[in-house]
């Protein structure tokens, strides 16, 4: 069944000083044997062992299962091999401590295509067979050693190998635990399976059918005895099973582990919650500003309004009329604002005043939005005060809408004309017609009718009626969004256009400023983060030392070993991720709230798709953390992951 051919191998501990571990080593084996490998320290058992179990390579020789050299097995078949035909015992039993019984048992399943029901049936036969049926549900770190060896024996048998390799099984046992083991390992072998027992202890050696000797590295003495215990059942070999990774039990794994040291990966979350947090919170404010957009588009910026400037001279009539030659252009008006004030004692409110649209002209263009009266007639003295400054005006305790229809006196500042400097207030009596929506961003004015703002500006220039008033701003009106590109091309040559794109762009400004240095900082946390979580996983590797070894030796692939990590890192960014997430959703809840008041448009917008986008970038970004410590775990020697203590 197995056949060692001249195997020789030799260690290289510090690169110069040759070890040799085994020198020309020949053995064959067969179906129903139990053979006692026997020898002083160091002499070679484990490595005798180990190769004929796949995990280590002869230098030279062969060894052949069922006639196949296996020199001729890549690295997944080695693992194939160990998968389905070999079950290791060891010394210090390898049990996940934190996992039940059976779910020790099961984990020798976890690379093959078993149905639940089946693995579960086969995990409790094999416990039967060990006579533990009844503690199944009982934690591995709860029991004797003994009954720990005899869970590490169902474990190795439950794949039903037709070779049970055990490197001092009772190693770690007193002598009456000793003899049950042995007695279970002979009862094995009777089934018609090898068993192959490393071991120091003599009356171990005896008992079994075949005692190999091995000083040195070679083999000095091969004795069969027993020939009774020879005759055996023969077992009923099972087809391989097709390879299929139970992801289940990696995740299980990491969980136990997880919940083992959550203080530390309770601290490690809390850096990626918090980046996680700033991401979905950055997200949010991305369609507040979508949001925003839409709210100015609508309220705040006239999407048929052009501004044209003149930077050297002032606007003259032959430029109006130039303007108004153009098909698309509707309304051609001066631009000028008016600085204001309304003196409260002690408190002096100030303000910018621009003139209203006159009536006919208010279907057609933006208007500012009304919160309480109505915009003052063209005839009318009146004036559309801002939310903002009404409630400076207000009493304490009182309702904006009392203000509708009081008299306010109001303060114009007069220019000299000349020199441009402030030379007088111009005071005027005003009714309070309306009060109008808050802006949020951008400077807040109040209205008053057209024909009015120009008398107050012409008054406060010391210009006659019938003067123009020179100014290089004005407001170009045209009949539809479409027209001004044209209207832009047309004119761009001899004055500088604000489109309301520009203006929206310049409004926008601000938000996508705040926008990136949120997404900046909660970049860097996650930055940082990540590179906690790489640590941690280093430190995981380290400590899992065990899990890697055992996973391995049950026939796992490199591949399969990195998804121990995979899984560990999926379930903390999982975790940290929805924590960060149900954080940001808080945040922008308390936000919104305390926002509503005074802005007009949802600030912070979570929906369900953003929310799974960042959930699933704060996994991604786990995952590739864990990329470095999960490839070298899957390069670790399995023999030396499973020597140490
Ligand atoms: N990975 C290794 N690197 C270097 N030397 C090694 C390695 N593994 C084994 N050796 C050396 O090879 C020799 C045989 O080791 P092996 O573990 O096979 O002996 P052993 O008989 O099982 O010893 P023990 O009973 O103490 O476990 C020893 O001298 C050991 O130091």
């Amino acid at each position: 069944m197995i056949e060692i051919r001249n195997v020789s191998k030799t260690y290289y501990p510090d690169k110069s000083t040759p070890i040799p571990a085994l020198k020309n080593v020949n053995l064959m084996l067969d179906h129903g044997e139990f053979v006692a490998i026997v020898g002083a320290s160091g002499s070679g058992k484990s490595t005798l062992l180990n190769t004929l179990g796949g995990l280590d390579k002869p230098d030279s020789g062969e060894v052949f299962i069922n006639e196949t050299p296996m020199s001729t097995f890549n690295d997944h078949q080695y693992s194939d091999y160990r998968k389905d035909n070999v079950g290791f015992v060891f010394q210090h039993f390898h049990l996940i401590p934190h996992l039940t019984v059976l779910e020790n048992v099961e984990l020798a399943l976890a690379m093959s295509s078993y149905e639940k029901k089946e693995a579960h049936q086969k995990c409790v036969q094999a416990l039967q067979e060990v006579g533990l049926e009844k503690a199944i549900h009982q934690k591995a770190n709860e029991l004797s050693g003994g009954q720990q060896q005899r869970v590490a024996i169902a474990r190795a048998l439950v794949k039903s190998p037709n070779i049970i390799l055990a490197d001092e099984p009772t190693g770690a046992l007193d002598s009456q635990t000793s003899q049950e083991i042995i007695d279970l390992l002979k009862r094995i072998s009777k089934q018609g399976r090898l068993v192959v027992v490393v071991t120091h202890d003599e009356a171990v050696a005896e008992q079994a059918s075949r005692i190999v000797r091995v000083k040195d590295g070679e083999i000095i003495e091969d004795r069969k005895q027993n020939k009774q215990d020879s005759v055996q059942m023969e077992i009923t070999e099972e087809p391989s099973r097709k390879r299929s990774f139970q992801l289940k039990s990696a995740f299980r794994l990491s969980y136990h582990r997880i919940k083992e040291k959550r203080w530390r990966y309770f601290l490690v979350s809390i850096g990626i919650s918090m980046g996680i947090c700033g991401f979905l919170l950055a997200l949010a404010f991305g369609s507040g500003i979508d949001n925003y957009i839409q709210y100015s588009s609508d309220k705040v910026i006239d999407s048929k309004k052009l501004d044209f400037k003149k930077e050297q001279d002032y606007m003259v009539s032959s430029d109006y009329y130039e303007l108004k030659k153009n098909e698309h252009i509707k309304l051609v008006q001066p631009e000028y604002e008016l600085s204001a004030r309304i003196e409260k004692k002690p408190d002096i409110i100030s303000y910018d005043v621009k003139p209203l649209h006159k009536e006919k002209n208010r279907n057609e263009y933006a208007l500012p939005k009304v919160l309480y009266g109505q915009l003052p007639k063209d005839e009318e003295h009146g004036i559309a005060l801002s939310e903002g400054t009404a409630k400076k005006l207000l009493k304490e305790g009182g309702k904006l809408e009392e203000l509708i229809g009081k008299e306010i006196t109001i303060k114009f500042l007069s220019m000299d004309e000349i020199t441009s400097y402030p030379s007088r207030w111009d005071t005027q009596k005003l009714k309070i017609s309306a009060i109008t929506e808050q802006s949020f961003i951008g400077k807040e004015y109040s209205y008053i009718p057209y024909d009015f703002h120009t008398e107050v500006v012409k008054r406060s220039r010391f210009i006659g009626k019938d003067s123009e008033i020179t100014t290089n701003n004005y407001e170009v009106y045209v009949d539809d969004k479409s027209s001004i590109e044209s209207v832009v091309n047309q004119f761009k040559q001899s004055y500088t256009i604000t489109t309301p794109e520009n203006v929206l762009k310049e409004l926008t400004k601000t938000f996508k400023n705040i926008q990136l240095a949120i997404t900046g900082v909660s970049m860097l946390i996650l930055l940082i983060s990540s590179i906690m979580v790489g640590i941690i996983l280093y430190i995981s590797v380290l400590e899992r030392r065990k899990e890697i070894g055992l996973f391995k030796a049950i026939g796992g692939r490199n591949r399969e070993v990195r998804w121990i990590f995979f899984s560990e890192a999926i379930l903390l960014g999982g975790m940290a991720s929805i924590n960060g997430t149900v954080l940001g959703i808080v945040v922008q809840v308390i936000l919104n709230r305390a926002l509503e008041a005074k802005i007009h448009f949802e600030l912070l917008h979570i929906d369900v798709l953003t929310v799974l986008l960042t959930i699933g970038f704060g996994i991604v970004i786990n995952v590739l953390a864990c990329m470095i410590p999960a490839n070298q775990a899957a390069k670790l020697n399995p023999i030396q992951l499973l020597k140490q203590d």
